[in-house]
């Protein structure tokens, strides 16, 4: 039986956090009801309060309840023992006293304690250890996290169905409208998000000015340990993020560590960029001159990215932008924003300061419109499709706005007759079937020498027959789903195609059978065509799925004419043993980034982006920061006339 005080306090706990008042008030209220009924709560007490608001000023916005001391091992773990009130740190590193809020929580495990899980009730503004009535208090919707998605996920903290804007996890849109996440591999519905529009983009803007003065003054060595904390916490949490990342973009979770580790590693190397920004001193014309030249950071930044690479995309833009001095307003694709997410809590957790990280999501052209046309976005970042990118570019011109353009990529590999052709086969079929074949730098058109065709064939075909097709989170699926069904149309488009032009089926060719939940996802079984042509799609066009198509050739200089007819230049491979061949071909083919004798050419100390259709700009390396820098002249006049 609970006593009425113990009935009482989580009731109590609501009500005073709905009524709006500032979160010490509630934690003073609440304490000795919390206390009576025996529960513990995260708060203020002797040297913790002073550290409430610490790092960035701000006050938390949620009390942390736990369970009833007795129950509780956070409670055994970390409660002082004795009588009277206790008000200990629960709170995430470096935020002593309290754990901070989050709007879209719903049951929140305590990251500092992760190990315990959804045991811990830190709960926001539901004082309750139930899932439903914490929902419903809330005001979410019971699907806004599936059960499937928070039985899969030990740190509850980094679910999210928010937007974030100026350090708020804000749940509702201005119009109350929401969007779904779906499961690739299932067709489930993984969350209910806010569809936020252009309201909610202005705000973000606002807020993202706002902090600007603060965070570009920033010593650069401050932002950098921000950013490092923000790397390690990544990596702390590589196990969980893999899982949602998994859940909502269907890539095999050996697949989504792989994308951590590059993002993370994206995030280390700006935070080590961060402390080497520097100018040049130049040998004046005049003598009674001096000439300088300073890089200051560009201002607000908008960042647009894509589901199929929903962490790495963001980290190429955040962590350059937030290195150089720049705040973000981040749109990540409405079909992957819980990765997005759990980023930006982590962030918020290594101390990034409200406002510098905010996060849009919903109505994507409505979005795009405001960041694109608004005066205060200095700098627009977009990965995405060479269609939308083109409308980007346009609007950007219009307001004389910077952009950088990752657009995408129809990436040929040339095998000539002197190739290794094992590793050959190998490295075409790990590159074109990665992440289902949705990689903008996936191999898509095969080009191998007469010479070789056969054998090369056959090593293809034997190597993609050796894959399985599944559900990513399955341990030993190599092959995920397709992100939605128009996506599954595309590649049976380009299948039916090529078969109709002639094209002979190797391997796949259709959906395979898969037992239920799977027979509802957007599955396409690894395909490789031979004999493929010109006139068909899959030359034309990205395919965008688990497609090899194979074709013919007889002189070096057709191959690179072949490889060059395309309006991309993102990504090209080529295998030869001769090196001169090796230089000439690096040389005349038309693409941002060349592997030879090599398909994993993505690093963060490497330059990535392409050439006409592909996009503008780089990301990664030394080259990627100076995108969010702003190149200013300063001539010092030394008031002397000009002598000798
Ligand atoms: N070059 C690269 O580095 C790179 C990397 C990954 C993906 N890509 C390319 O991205 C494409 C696949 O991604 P996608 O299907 O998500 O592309 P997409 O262009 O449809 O969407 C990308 C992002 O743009 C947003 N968007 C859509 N319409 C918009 C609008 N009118 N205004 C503003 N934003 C809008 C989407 O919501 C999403 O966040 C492929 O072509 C692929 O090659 C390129
Ligand atoms: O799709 C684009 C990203 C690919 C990569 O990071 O290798």
């Amino acid at each position: 039986m609970m006593t009425p005080a113990q009935r009482a306090a989580p009731v109590l706990a609501a009500l005073l956090a709905r009524s709006g008042a500032p979160c010490c008030q509630l934690i003073s209220a609440c304490a000795p009801a919390l206390t009576a009924a025996g529960w513990s709560s995260g708060g203020p007490s002797g040297d913790d309060a002073s550290d409430a608001t610490s790092s960035s000023g701000r006050e938390p916005s949620y009390i942390a309840v736990g369970l009833p001391t007795s129950q509780s091992p956070l409670g055994r773990r970390s409660l002082a023992p004795g009588p009277g009130p206790v008000y200990r740190s629960t709170g995430h590193t470096g935020r002593p006293g309290l754990l901070r809020g989050t709007a879209g929580g719903l049951l929140r495990g305590s990251s500092a304690f992760p190990s315990l899980g959804s045991q811990l009730t830190c709960l926001r503004h539901k004082g309750t250890t139930n899932l439903d009535e914490a929902t419903q208090a809330a005001g979410l919707s019971r699907a806004a996290v599936s059960p499937d998605v928070l039985s899969r996920v030990k740190d509850h903290g980094l679910l999210h169905t928010a937007g974030l804007i100026g350090g708020k996890w804000t749940e509702t849109a201005s119009d109350k409208g929401t969007f779904e996440v779906h499961n690739p591999a299932t067709g489930a519905v993984l969350a209910t998000m806010p569809r936020m529009r252009a309201d909610e983009t202005r705000a973000a803007i606002a807020a993202a000015h706002a902090v600007l003065p603060q965070w570009r003054h920033k010593p650069a060595k401050e932002r950098a340990a921000i950013l490092r904390k923000w790397h390690d916490l990544i990596l702390q949490h590589q196990h969980d993020i893999a899982t949602i990342m998994t859940l909502e973009c269907g890539k095999p979770t050996a697949e989504a560590l792989g994308e951590i580790a590059s993002g993370a590693a994206s995030v280390e190397w700006f935070a080590a960029e961060a402390v080497r920004v520097c100018g040049d001193v130049l040998e004046p014309h005049n003598r009674d001159r001096r000439m300088l030249v300073i890089k200051q950071p560009v201002g607000v930044v908008g960042a647009i990215t894509p589901w199929n690479f929903p962490m790495s995309m963001i980290t190429r833009k955040v962590a350059p932008a937030l290195a150089a001095g720049c705040t973000v307003i981040l749109k990540p694709a409405e079909l992957t924003p819980l990765t997005a997410l759990a980023l930006a809590e982590l962030a918020e957790r290594a101390g990034l300061p409200d406002g510098c990280l905010n996060i849009v999501i919903g109505d994507a052209p409505a979005i795009g419109h405001e960041l694109v046309s608004s005066d205060t976005v200095r700098k627009l970042g977009f990965t995405g499709s060479t269609a939308v990118g083109r409308l980007l570019a346009a609007g950007a011109g219009q307001a004389v706005k910077r952009i950088s353009l990752e657009l995408g990529g129809n990436a040929p590999v040339i095998v000539f007759g002197d190739a290794d052709l094992e590793l050959a086969a190998k490295g075409i079929v790990g590159s074109a079937l990665r992440n289902a074949g949705q990689t903008c730098i996936c191999a898509n058109r095969v080009f191998v020498h007469d010479s070789v065709y056969d054998k090369l064939a056959e090593a293809v075909v034997e190597h993609t027959r050796k894959l399985k097709t599944g559900d990513g989170l399955e341990p030993g699926v190599n092959v995920g789903p397709l992100i939605t069904p128009a996506a599954l149309d595309k590649v049976t488009g380009h299948v039916t195609d090529a078969v109709a032009k002639g094209g002979k089926l190797l391997a796949g060719g259709s959906k395979p059978e898969l037992p239920a939940p799977l027979s509802g996802g957007n599955f396409f079984a690894p395909t490789v065509i031979g004999d493929a042509t010109i006139d068909m799609r899959c030359f034309k066009e990205e395919t965008f799925g688990p497609l090899i198509p194979l074709f013919r050739f007889s002189t070096d200089e057709e191959a690179v004419l072949l490889a060059n007819t395309t309006e991309y230049g993102l990504a090209a491979y080529f295998y030869t043993r001769d090196l001169a061949r090796a230089w000439r071909v690096a040389e005349e083919l038309e693409f941002g980034m060349i592997g030879l004798n090599e398909v994993a050419i993505t690093s963060e100390v490497a330059p990535f982006g392409g050439v006409k259709a592909s996009g503008l700009g780089r990301e990664q390396s030394k080259y990627g920061l100076s995108e969010f820098l702003d190149v200013k002249y300063v001539c010092m006049g030394l008031g002397y006339a000009e002598s000798g």
